[in-house]
């Protein structure tokens, strides 16, 4: 058995950063910017008023000075004229600040009767002016690849980007295997049970960039596994769940070598999570996750949201990992890396007393997977020392490591 290390690395060996498209930038947010983006304009595009006040010349401020009122500014409405010595132009936020002026003293530090105006006493340094460029020049870049957050719309909106290249999202195809699974609202038979890991696995996998498509549930019968393998396509992902183990049933494996699969691994030194399998089918990498539902969603979390990272040109990095003192005794680990259900509370990590791999009650109450690593010695709870802090994977939701 390969350990989950080697295994990320022979996934990530099957994946490639895919092509950019054009977006609206309205169609931008959470997409991942393909490329540095340059700025086409400076920002502010002038010096700008920050206050709503009276603009004038510094070397004239002073408590009791007197100004002839010469004019208004506001925003989108320059004053054309220059300031001169005595004068001032009224001024709104956003404004031009006029030539000649390189002061604004704010309304409520002026006494003003008819077109004059005169200064307060505790005026202050501060000129209430926004420098030209003083938040970005036109050339400056925005840089990619990132995953585009709504500061970040803002910014190239502001940049006057209206169509943003962005990488093309991963389109995955999850395909369900199993006699026994009916859709969520469907009736289930005696023997039946509701296809949650797909629900999951899209949820999980759409958050990490991808465009997932759910194919019907593929019958345990080679028949049905094949025209669910020709359904997938085109897929730059295809993704089984169940089917992946050693019993009778479990026909992933033989159909998709009979279709031509190369195999890059099976089995993987983990828990839970170990009848994983991947290769390459025709022109698309696929993952074979185990049935078992906490299964399933681990392995979407260390491996698949990874991939779909690494595809989007993000890099090929495994989930996050932080490190977090231990609140529990830990007895001595198994020989596989454990990624155990856990809770974070106060900033320390709590393993959950129920480790089932079947257990989706269980998983949705973790807020976290600790790592034990194979052959892992007991542990004992934290005393706030660094020594005894462990490792835990992924971040407070786990669908998005
Ligand atoms: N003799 C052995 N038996 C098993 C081994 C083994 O090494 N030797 N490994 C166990 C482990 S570990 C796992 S994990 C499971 C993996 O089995 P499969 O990938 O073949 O999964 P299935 O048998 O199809 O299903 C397992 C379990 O999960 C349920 N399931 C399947 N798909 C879904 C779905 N889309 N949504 C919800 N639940 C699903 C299925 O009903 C089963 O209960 O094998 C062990 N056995
Ligand atoms: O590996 Mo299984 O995934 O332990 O339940």
């Amino acid at each position: 058995m390969i350990s989950v290390a080697e295994a990320l690395d022979a996934l990530f060996a099957l994946t490639h950063t895919l092509e950019t498209e054009k977006v609206p930038l309205r169609a931008a947010a959470g997409r991942t910017l393909a490329c540095d983006v340059t700025a086409r304009r400076t920002q502010p595009p002038f010096a700008a008023s920050s206050m709503d006040g009276y603009a004038l010349r510094r070397d004239e401020v002073e408590p009791d000075a007197l100004f002839k009122v010469i004019g208004e500014a506001a925003a989108g409405h320059r004053f054309e004229g220059t300031v001169k010595a005595g004068q001032a132009v009224r001024i709104f936020t956003g404004a031009p600040v006029p030539q000649g002026a390189d002061f604004v003293v704010i309304q409520e530090d002026v006494t003003r009767r008819g077109d004059l105006i005169t200064l307060g006493h505790s005026i202050g340094d501060k000129d209430n002016i926004r420098p030209a460029g003083g938040d970005f020049h036109a050339g400056d870049t925005l840089s990619g690849p990132r995953v585009l957050r709504p500061a970040d719309i803002a910014l190239l909106a502001a940049m006057n980007i209206a169509i943003v290249p962005v990488v093309r999202r991963p389109r995955v195809a999850i395909l369900a295997t199993g006699d026994e699974l009916v859709q969520p609202g469907e009736d289930p038979g005696p023997d039946q049970i509701i296809a949650s890991n797909s629900y999951g696995l899209a949820a999980l996998l759409a958050d990490a960039g991808a465009e997932v498509r759910l194919l019907p549930v593929a019958r345990d019968t080679p028949a049905s596994l094949r025209r669910g393998f020709e359904l997938a396509q085109p897929a730059d992902l295809i993704v089984t769940i169940g089917g992946a183990s050693v019993g009778d049933h479990d026909l992933v494996a033989p159909v998709a070598a009979e279709l031509g699969m190369q195999q890059a691994f099976y089995k993987v030194a983990m828990r839970p999570g170990k009848p994983l399998m991947a290769g390459r089918l025709g022109d698309a990498p696929m993952v074979g996750l185990p049935g078992n539902p906490v299964s399933a969603m681990v392995c979407g979390t260390i491996f698949v949201a990874p991939m779909i990272r690494a595809m989007l040109g993000l890099g090929a990095h495994p989930a996050p990992r932080q490190t977090a003192p231990l609140a529990t005794d830990m007895p001595e680990g198994g020989p596989r890396e454990h990624y155990m259900r856990a809770t974070l509370a106060a900033g320390c990590v709590t393993p959950l007393p129920r480790q089932d791999s079947a257990l989706l009650g269980v998983l949705s109450q973790a807020d976290a997977l600790l790592v034990r690593p194979p052959h892992a010695p007991p542990r004992a709870r934290a005393r706030l020392s660094r020594s005894s802090r462990s490792d835990i994977a992924v971040d407070r939701k786990m669908e998005h490591p």
